[in-house]
């Protein structure tokens, strides 16, 4: 291990998650979430829905790119919806509509009550850079640059692969390790010799399935365990943890 940071030796490079590691918006997230589909399951099943819960949100939507959080949740109440148009209005019954109006709210949220980052990670990741590191973000947010943005994060990372820039390369979404794989060679460094951070369950399965050199689970909803199941070297509550000494 290296002192400092916490790291094993010969990584390199760090790719973060933003959702949950860098911000606190994976609650908001989860919050905006959790508005589409009730309403979407009252609508169609009436007052006796069975409604969106915590579990829902980190097994099926949490970390992926909006359409296939949509998609995989519906699945797994058997529900199937046509696919729709990108620019389907919020109340129509498709997966892009649907994914439109969990995105109106999202943004009525964020608006309304601002983003905060976590300080932990904000040190953390000056710390790195500090000791000569690369350094990218990793979302499936399509919201990303605009929520590093609002906390002047942008000048922290060399490369962000974002849900936008994630669909103009296509590159698949979490738990697919494409996005990973693909900020580790805009970087010029191999999987093994980077490391990954992320909170949600999808994310630590696109850790674990690229072979990076280290996968950091952070644990900020008691799912450490999960974290681990799912391909977790090592869980933090919070990334001032890593390299503290005993
Ligand atoms: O809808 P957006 O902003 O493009 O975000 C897509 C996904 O981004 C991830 O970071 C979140 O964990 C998910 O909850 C979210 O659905």
């Amino acid at each position: 291990m290296t002192t400092e940071l916490g790291l094993p030796d010969g990584i390199r490079a760090c790719l973060f998650d933003l959702d949950g590691v860098i911000t606190k918006t994976a609650a908001v997230h989860a919050a905006a979430w959790k508005r589409t589909f009730d309403a979407f399951l009252r609508e169609r099943d009436g007052d006796a829905y069975r409604p969106f819960e915590d579990a829902d949100y980190e097994r099926y939507v949490d970390g992926r790119p909006r359409a296939d959080g949509v998609r995989t949740f519906l699945a797994s109440r058997d529900i199937r919806l046509p696919e729709g148009d990108p620019d389907d209005p919020p109340d129509r019954q498709t997966v892009r509509g649907l994914g439109n109006r969990k995105n109106a709210l999202l943004l009525e949220l964020i608006h309304t009550h601002g983003v905060e980052a976590y300080d932990g990670t904000i040190r953390y990741i000056e710390s790195v850079r500090a000791a000569g590191l690369r350094t990218a973000v990793v979302s499936s947010s399509a919201n990303c640059r605009e929520v590093l943005r609002s906390i002047h994060a942008e000048q922290l990372f060399d490369v962000t692969i974002d849900g936008v820039v994630a669909s103009r390369r296509r590159l698949p979404g979490k738990p697919r390790p494409d996005t990973f794989l693909a900020a580790a060679r805009d970087l010029g460094v191999e999987a093994r010799a980077a490391a990954v951070f992320e909170d949600a369950l999808a994310g630590m399965e696109a850790g674990r399935a690229g072979r990076f050199g280290y996968v950091v689970g952070v644990d900020r909803v008691g799912q450490a365990d999960a974290l681990r199941a799912h391909g977790a070297d090592i869980v933090v509550r919070d990334l001032a943890e890593l390299g503290e000494h005993p």
